[in-house]
């Protein structure tokens, strides 16, 4: 792929995260998340690819637009899967928190994985403990690894988690082992991300999330030289089967970052809709202006660009069409 695409693809993750910030705070996450899944889908038409979703909104038969399987691009680049979240924490948006992106992952075709949308256990974590831990030891082991490796005491150790009951279990022994544990509302793109940039403080991400974001996850930490390791977590025979129809031999075997993203070749862009751990989210600014805060990389490079654009709203029409006017 080249690499001007890189820019391309932010344009396009901007312009989502533009049209769902004006929802944030008002409750509505449905309308957050079509705003910027409509305005993502209209701008693939102007990014020079011959792109199949193959993580998206859904099925064909559940969602309009930028279902799995739908062509996207001007047809007229390289092909290339994608893999999409145009709002990437939907509730945050509507409650007004911390940790909403808008995200695309590119990779030639083939490359990366068909995750149907179940559960995926992870374990996620930066440059300093990439291939020094296994998801399949217990977590009092990984976590004495970790402070190991990173020369820590355990107790400063900080560890990110989805706030779930489902985790209960996990966060007593977190808790018995004496970690600090930093909860995340949603948003586990951002949160599997997070051990990659020191500034955060975050040491691992470890829980279960949605499996299309391990994937756009996986994406980005290969560019970060981080490490997402998963395992999917079908629930039902149903899941099961799905995750056959998929391709997958084994549905409960572990993903290890070439399962998930086969090739050097990939490009990650995302854009923070509300402020995160490192993105800031869109900013209001008087004289029609807002700015947004992106960041795009490409794994072949490993070269990490953070994009401040300020955007001059009248001359987005299409915003005016697809979200709701400020107040
Ligand atoms: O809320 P659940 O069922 O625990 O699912 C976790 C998943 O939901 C999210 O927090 C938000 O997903 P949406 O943006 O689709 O609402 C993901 O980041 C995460 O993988």
């Amino acid at each position: 792929m080249e690499r001007e695409l890189a820019l391309e693809i932010v344009r396009v993750t901007e312009l989502a995260a533009l049209a769902s910030a004006p929802w944030m705070g008002r409750g509505n996450k449905n309308a957050a998340d079509d705003a910027a899944t409509k305005a993502m889908r209209a701008m693939f038409d102007s990014v020079s690819i011959q792109g199949t979703v193959v993580i998206g909104e859904g099925e064909m038969d559940e969602a309009p637009m930028l279902y799995i399987g739908e062509k996207v691009g001007s047809m007229n680049g390289p092909e290339v899967d994608v893999a999409v979240d145009p709002l990437e924490g939907t509730e945050i948006v509507a409650k007004g928190l911390n940790n909403a992106l808008s995200v695309i992952a590119i990779a030639n075709q083939g490359c990366l994985l068909h995750a149907p949308d179940i559960y995926m256990e992870k374990l996620a974590v930066g440059p300093s403990l990439a291939g020094k831990l296994s998801i399949e030891d217990p977590i009092d082991t990984t976590l004495r690894k970790a402070a190991e490796h990173l020369h820590k005491s355990i107790a400063d150790l900080t560890v990110m988690i989805l706030d779930r009951d489902r985790h209960e279990s996990m966060i007593k022994q977190l808790r018995k082992v004496g970690v600090r544990i930093k909860f995340l509302s949603d948003g586990d793109v951002a949160g599997a991300m997070a051990p990659a940039f020191p500034e955060t403080g975050i040491d691992l991400y470890v829980g279960s999330g949605g499996a299309p974001e391990g994937v756009l996850a996986a994406a980005a930490l290969k560019c970060l030289g981080g490490e997402l390791q998963g395992r999917l977590m079908p629930a039902n025979a149903n899941d099961y089967q799905r995750c056959k129809e998929m391709g997958m031999d084994d549905p409960f075997k572990v993903l290890t970052m070439d399962d998930m993203v086969g090739s050097e070749d990939v490009i990650f862009a995302a854009t923070g809709v509300t402020p995160g751990e490192f993105l800031g989210g869109v900013r209001y600014l008087p004289d029609n202006r807002a700015e947004t805060h992106s960041m795009v990389m490409r794994a072949k490079t490993r070269t990490i660009r953070y994009i401040k654009s300020l955007h001059y709203l009248p001359n987005k029409p299409l915003l005016a069409e697809l979200s709701m006017k400020r107040r």
